[in-house]
Order: C-alpha cells, then structure tokens, then sequence
C-alpha cells in the first residue's frame, strides 16, 4: 500500500494514490502547544481518503491533577505507580478533559472526531503488567477490537482513544499512552505509526553536540537505552517502537508537534524527527 501526497497552497493537500489507516500517538508534552493548523493537516489527511486513528497521553495534566487533590504518585521504571484513587484521577483527565479537548480542537477546525476510551465496547482488553506488585492496576493491552475502530472511522469520524484498559472482570486499567499507541497500531496492522511528541527526535550527543538521528536501528536504540543516552519517557515510545515493526507496522516515526505541518510532512515521506523502520 502506497500513500503519496503533494503538497501545495497552505492547507491544500493532494492524495495521488491513497488507502489505510495510520495511529498517531500524542503525548501530554506536548497537546498544549500543537497549533490549529496540525489539527487543521489530520482533517485534511482524513479527506483525501487516509484513515487517522489518535491515540493521546496526558502524564503531566494527570500529575498536576493528583497533585491538586494531594494524591501521590511515583513512577517505576517509567510507570506510573497507580492505585484506585489515582485510577479516578487518570481516567478522569484522560477519558474526559484530555480526550474531549482533542475532540474539540479537531472539530474547531471542522472535522470529525470521536472519543472513547479503552473502556468503551472493551476496545481495550488488558492484564496487569508483569510487575504489578510494584506499580498497581498498569496493564499490558492483550487485544484490540479493531471492527469497532473501523466502525468509528466508517462513520467518517476519527478516533480519538484514551489508553485506559479492561479486563473481563471489568477492572480498569492504567496503560502507558506509547504502550497503547503501539498495540493499537499492531493490532490494526496499519503501515505507520506517528508519535507526536516535545523533542524533534530521538537525540543523540556527537562530538558534544546534541543531533537528531534521522533513524535508529533496533540494535542502536538497545545500545542507547543501556548508556542512558534513551531515557525517560522516551524508553516507552522506542519499546513500543521496536515492538510494532516486529509485526505488521512498517515504520514508526518520532516527530516535534511544533514543527510546522509535521503530518502532512510525514505523510509525503519528508526526512523530519527519527524513523524506526523494519530490516
Ligand atoms: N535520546 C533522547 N532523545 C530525545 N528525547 C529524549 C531522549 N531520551 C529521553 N528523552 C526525553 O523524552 C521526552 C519525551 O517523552 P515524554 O516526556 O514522556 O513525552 P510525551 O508526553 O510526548 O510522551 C523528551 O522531552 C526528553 O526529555
Ligand atoms: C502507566 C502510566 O504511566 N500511564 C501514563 C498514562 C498517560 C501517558 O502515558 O501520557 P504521556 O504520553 O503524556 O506520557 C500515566 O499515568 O502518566
């Protein structure tokens, strides 16, 4: 499947040859500053006959929230250690404030979108991680119900999902947004997957200059996570990378959402953020 798409007067975009379904994942880093016009690039996208699915995090919003109502919170190993209060909390801002704010944004600008969580229909079906005993109700996605995502993107809408997770017991579950993102974007079997985030890509010091990586192969990333050079919040998104492009998922790219355009950007092949492809 091929997607080409020629770019012309600002806000004008051409598909030449067209078809599927892309994640994109964006990250709580950076949902506050994406202007009107990346809103204004995914609708587009979604006209000339692509099918965006959105995927959204929202750490810091869950952080300044728990921090309101004087619930702690701590992260392990990238995880955010979650009990049933702070469960409230993020599926709160998640399902609601962030999860309606993107929906909003994307129709201000006069497209379609609808939001859901991996709660609604069970579209998220997942199992506490492995370490649960230290980080609480994290789960780990073990299905996708993707008729329903394509239901919603039949409907002309595009789906805007909050990464909290079920289990058939009916208990919630808090699901890091890049683990989800990647799930999603596996279970789908879409090409590629974006990850919006603050960064322009994934850095790298040479020569004691911090450059972009254009792209990384999975054996420089594993390096990178052992010198510490990938660290943090980026951990999640290059293990879900590397996870994805094991499947079906042909290319993962890691993109600033302040860089003018930046999907259409993608979408016509531009060299912009990092790309972790297969081979
Ligand atoms: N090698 C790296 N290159 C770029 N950013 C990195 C790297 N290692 C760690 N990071 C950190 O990852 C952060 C992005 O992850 P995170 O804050 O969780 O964002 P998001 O909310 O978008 O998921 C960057 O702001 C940066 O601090
Ligand atoms: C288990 C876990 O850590 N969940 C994350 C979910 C939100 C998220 O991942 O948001 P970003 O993409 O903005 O980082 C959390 O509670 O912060």
């Amino acid at each position: 499947m091929r997607t080409i798409l020629e770019g012309h007067a600002e806000g004008e975009l051409r598909v030449a040859s067209v078809q599927g379904s892309f994640v994109m994942k964006c990250g709580g880093s950076t949902l506050a500053a994406l202007p009107d016009s990346f809103f204004h690039d995914l609708q587009l996208l979604q006209q000339s006959g692509l099918q965006p699915v959105i995927v959204h995090g929202g750490g810091p919003a869950i952080s300044d929230n728990l921090a309101k109502l004087g619930i702690e919170s701590e992260f392990v190993h990238g995880l955010r250690k979650t009990t049933e209060d702070v469960l409230d909390v993020v599926e709160m801002v998640l399902s609601g404030s962030i999860n309606k704010q993107i929906v909003r944004r994307i129709q201000n600008v006069g497209g379609r979108a609808w939001g859901l969580s991996g709660v609604d229909g069970s579209l998220i079906h997942a199992i506490p991680v492995a370490n649960s005993a230290e980080v609480g109700f994290v789960g780990e996605v073990t299905h996708v119900e993707a008729s329903l995502i394509q239901g919603v993107q039949d409907m002309g809408y595009i789906p805007v999902i909050a990464p909290i997770g079920i289990d058939l017991s009916g208990q919630r579950y808090n699901i890091n947004a890049d683990t989800a993102a990647g799930a999603i974007a596996s279970h789908l079997g879409v090409n590629r997957m974006i990850v919006v985030t603050d960064v322009p890509g994934i850095m790298k010091t040479v020569n004691d200059e911090k450059v972009v990586l254009t792209s990384v192969t999975v054996q420089e990333i594993n390096d990178m996570i052992e010198t510490g050079e990938i660290y943090g919040g980026m951990i999640p998104k290059v293990r879900a990378a590397m996870s994805c492009i094991h499947g079906n998922v042909q290319e993962v790219v890691i993109v600033d959402g302040g860089e003018p355009r930046v999907l259409s950007r993608v979408m016509q092949g531009e060299t912009i953020g990092t790309r972790i492809a297969r081979g």
